[in-house]
């Protein structure tokens, strides 16, 4: 069994996640490249072109300062998203062909900002509506220049973000689940913890439960079975687990053979029925039960102004009793 004494304690300040930095990217970015030309519309007494930038200068401002301050990014990306297009979109109605070059930053950032697919979907309908509006304004060989530049964009932009997000997806994996089981690792525990004793300080009405759970005896488990089949029961345990917990109930591997339940919004007397469901489920499994697999089980609700190490400490004691009291039983802290 592992110690709860490493769980981190510290509070450090939230890092900027990759949406956060594409949409402040792009935002402070487009804020500050359309800002001379919404004054140069203004000297020039182009009052459409010019509330239309200054428009897009002081949305766009305003969503950097929203995400910085906020750390939201899925509402602001769908509006710097569709905003861009909207812009660009209105200003070569207005001024023809020669702001037509606009179009490549936009149709580039929509594919960061939105799902890759909808993305193409709506790029190839703006691009489609260009070509209606432009068409008395350009030659057929300029159309066909910009047709085939732009889908270049529209396929690069396409491939690379997929790709990114992919690969960012399967970093988060790495860095956030136990490799052999699937189970949340104990990076993620220490984080989701920290999460929970944050909103519980601010929402103390909605009751939080950790059920800490240790299979029993696993060194002699192994020592009969074999190392690889000792993996192959933690693997069935994480199985069996899951499909006892609700969705929104969070499993975590602690140490070897020692994982978490983090059960939101559960009182304890539904936290010490769901821990005693979750012995008994295992107790129960068939293939588990002829390997003589069985565990013990320590659960502690959160008390206000507790920290994560506290309230994970008293649920570890809480384990450990039930070990003293013959282990395969549940104790409450
Ligand atoms: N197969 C396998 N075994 C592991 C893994 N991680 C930890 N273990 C084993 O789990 C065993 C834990 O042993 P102990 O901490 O002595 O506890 P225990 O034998 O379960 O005894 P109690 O917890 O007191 O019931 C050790 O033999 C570890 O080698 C793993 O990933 N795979």
């Amino acid at each position: 069994m592992k110690s709860a004494k490493t769980v981190v304690e510290k509070h450090s300040a939230p890092k900027r996640t990759t949406e956060e930095f594409i949409i402040m990217t792009l935002s402070g970015v487009t804020s500050l490249a359309v800002l001379p030309f919404s004054l140069i519309r203004l000297y020039q007494q182009d009052w459409a072109v010019a509330v239309l930038d200054i428009f897009a200068v002081v949305a766009t401002g305003c969503l950097f300062c929203y995400v910085y301050v906020t750390h939201k990014t899925k509402i602001p990306g769908q509006i710097l998203a569709y905003l861009s297009l909207f812009v660009v979109f209105s200003t070569v109605t207005l001024k023809g062909s020669q702001q037509l070059m606009w179009i490549y930053p936009a149709l580039t950032a929509m594919f960061f900002l939105l799902p890759s697919n909808l993305a193409g979907i709506i790029s190839v309908a703006v691009l489609l509506g260009l070509g209606i509006v432009l068409r008395h304004d350009i030659t057929l060989l300029q159309a066909l220049v910009f047709y085939i530049s732009s889908g270049a964009t529209l396929i690069f932009s396409y491939a690379f973000s997929s790709r990114m997000r992919k690969q960012q997806q399967q970093l988060t994996e790495l860095a956030t689940k136990d490799p052999l089981t699937g189970a949340g690792n104990r990076r993620a525990l220490e984080q989701k913890m920290l999460d929970v004793v944050a909103f519980q300080r601010r929402e103390s009405q909605y009751p939080a439960s950790l059920i800490l759970m240790d299979l029993d005896n696993f060194k002699r488990v192994n020592d009969i079975h074999g190392h690889a089949k000792g993996d192959d029961i933690l693997i069935a345990f994480v199985n069996a687990i899951n499909n006892r917990i609700r969705i929104t109930d969070n499993l975590y591997r602690f140490g070897g053979e020692e994982f978490v339940v983090i059960a939101e919004n559960t009182s304890l007397k539904e936290a010490i029925n769901l821990a005693e469901d979750l012995r008994d489920s295992i107790e129960r499994d068939e293939w588990l039960a002829e390997h003589g697999v069985t565990i013990s089980v320590g659960t502690a609700k959160y008390t206000p102004n507790e920290t994560a190490f506290e309230w994970l400490g008293r649920s570890d004691r809480a384990m450990y009793q039930a070990k003293e009291r013959g282990r395969n039983c549940c104790c409450v802290a």
